[in-house]
């Protein structure tokens, strides 16, 4: 499977965020998206998760040959900022998430082993989302999309605000995930990019770009990294 987006642009009002993009990303990959602050990486998410509308391009699925439309069901989006239902409980949200997915998700687990999975204690599981810390919201945000399967898995920064054991769990669980399916995931912090992302691409003028890795050791990847981000600002 990849995932081809063809001269994808977006303007708001006349800045102009994405300018003409052209990427293709690959099956089996975590991607780092990078950018520097405004660069317009939350714009290209929910352009693809149809969020928002794109002024020009398009982008589509290439899955043995044939080239399709990417459909709502292909993409998982966990943003930054979690959105859930606050006014259920955990265990409401997540009974109501498989009754109204019953037909397109195949649910392997009990509700409380996904509450395992995902390390919520038990005492929080009947708690309301409301009273959910930051960090439990995301995780419950990026368990419904595990649950979910997508084919593109977008993620908005969404190990910054987790606690350290978390975030290296997390991290464990998105390699295990990568197969099978497209990741994309973006962030500042530099050395979880490195240590996470099988590919680092970088969002600047608009535009999308791998950086090649080549040879270089670490150090260099990182120095060439920022050089690049660099010329994409003000300094
Ligand atoms: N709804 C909107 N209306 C007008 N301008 C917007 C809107 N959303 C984003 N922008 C502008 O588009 C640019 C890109 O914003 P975006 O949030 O996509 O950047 P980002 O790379 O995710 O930034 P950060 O790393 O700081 O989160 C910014 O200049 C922002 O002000």
């Amino acid at each position: 499977m990849k995932f081809v987006i063809e001269h994808l642009t977006k303007h708001f009002e006349k800045k102009e965020v994405l300018h003409d993009i052209n990427f293709t990303f690959e099956e089996g990959k975590i991607y780092g998206l990078l950018g520097r602050n405004g660069a317009g990486k939350t714009t290209l998410f929910n352009c693809l998760n149809r969020d928002i509308k794109k002024d020009s391009g398009r982008f589509y699925l290439e899955l043995d040959g044939t080239l399709r439309e990417s459909v709502p069901e292909d993409i998982g989006y966990v943003l930054s900022t979690p959105t859930v239902p606050e006014f259920l409980t955990g265990r409401e949200f997540l009974k109501f998430f498989l009754e109204i997915n019953e037909r397109s998700v195949q649910s392997t687990k009990s509700i409380d082993e996904y509450f395992e999975y995902m390390k919520i204690a038990p005492d929080d599981r009947d708690k309301l989302l409301k009273d959910y810390s930051h960090g439990m919201k995301n995780k419950m945000q990026m368990l419904i999309n595990i649950i979910a399967q997508p084919n593109i898995l977008l993620l908005d920064e969404p190990l910054t605000s987790l606690d350290v054991v978390v975030a290296e769990e997390m991290k464990q669980l998105l390699r295990s995930l990568k197969r099978g399916r497209i990741t994309i995931f973006s962030t500042h912090i530099m050395d979880l990019a490195l240590d996470l992302c099988d590919e680092i691409v970088l969002l600047s003028h608009g535009e999308l770009e791998e950086v090649e890795k080549s040879d270089l050791d670490s150090h260099a990847f990182k120095e060439k990294i920022i050089a690049a981000l660099r010329e994409d600002g003000y300094e």
